[in-house]
């Protein structure tokens, strides 16, 4: 979008991402965020890494850049590289070389921009094309506390993502809304598939999103 400042990636498009396997003490994963640009993607990563959010300015990312956080998911510690894509259609073969390293993406559209929403199956095409076959998909709607100027119905939100078979929720970057159960979900789906014994139920995402929002009751899943 014209007039916009842009955040460089830095060194970032040159490093790869982690392909799952046990470092140290712990299992790395990557993650990508991945979204129309200026649907809030750079503030969802610090909000969950630094506990802030970036107001102001609109910083566009250029290319992609990445941050690290450590969660503990059941006693284990979990790396996870975190890959900030830009969201602008010129940086778009950058961020397709890296989906097929990703574990898991998360997909998020504005709730006050029905065209970032419509996107989304444009999204879901791309990630089909490029990403992993069985890479870990959450749809989120970011901006939730913006309800004034909603334009996408969380409904509508909860029905494309049942469509596609992905969990969803509505999310805050600003005040924090399931940021971090978004992220924590992830890592516990990316977890358990990396230590599931053969025969072993298998940890089901949904039902775990779905658990976790009875606890705060106040957004709406697939
Ligand atoms: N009210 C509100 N504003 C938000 C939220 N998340 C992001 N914003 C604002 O939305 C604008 C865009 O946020 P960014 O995080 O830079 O968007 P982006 O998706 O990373 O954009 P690209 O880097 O171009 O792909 C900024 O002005 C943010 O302050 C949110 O949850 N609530």
């Amino acid at each position: 979008m014209p007039g916009r400042q842009q955040r460089a990636g830095g060194y970032a498009e040159l490093v790869r991402l982690g392909d799952g396997t046990r470092q140290g003490d712990g299992a790395s994963f990557g993650v990508m965020l991945l979204g129309d640009s200026g649907v809030g993607k750079s503030c969802f990563l610090s909000r969950f890494k630094d506990g802030a959010f970036l107001s102001g300015t609109f910083i566009a990312t250029v290319g992609i850049d990445f941050r690290n956080k450590v969660v503990a998911v059941d006693g284990v510690k979990v790396k996870l590289q975190i890959w900030d894509t830009a969201g602008q259609e010129r940086f778009r073969s950058v961020t397709h070389a890296y989906y097929r390293d990703a574990q898991a993406l998360l997909l998020l559209y504005d709730i006050t921009s029905k065209i970032s929403f419509d996107n989304i199956r444009a999204w879901l095409s791309e990630i089909h094309e490029y990403a992993q076959k069985d890479v870990v998909i959450m749809l989120l709607g970011n901006k939730a506390d913006m309800s004034g100027e909603r334009a996408v119905r969380t409904e509508d939100g909860a029905s494309l993502a049942r469509e596609y078979g992905v969990p969803f929720m509505e999310t805050s970057a600003k005040t924090g809304l399931n940021v971090e159960l978004a992220f924590l979900a992830v890592a516990k789906e990316l977890k358990q598939r990396a230590v599931q014994a053969p025969g072993e139920p298998r940890f089901q995402i949904h039902d775990y999103v779905e658990s976790q929002r009875s606890k705060s009751s106040c957004c709406a899943f697939a």
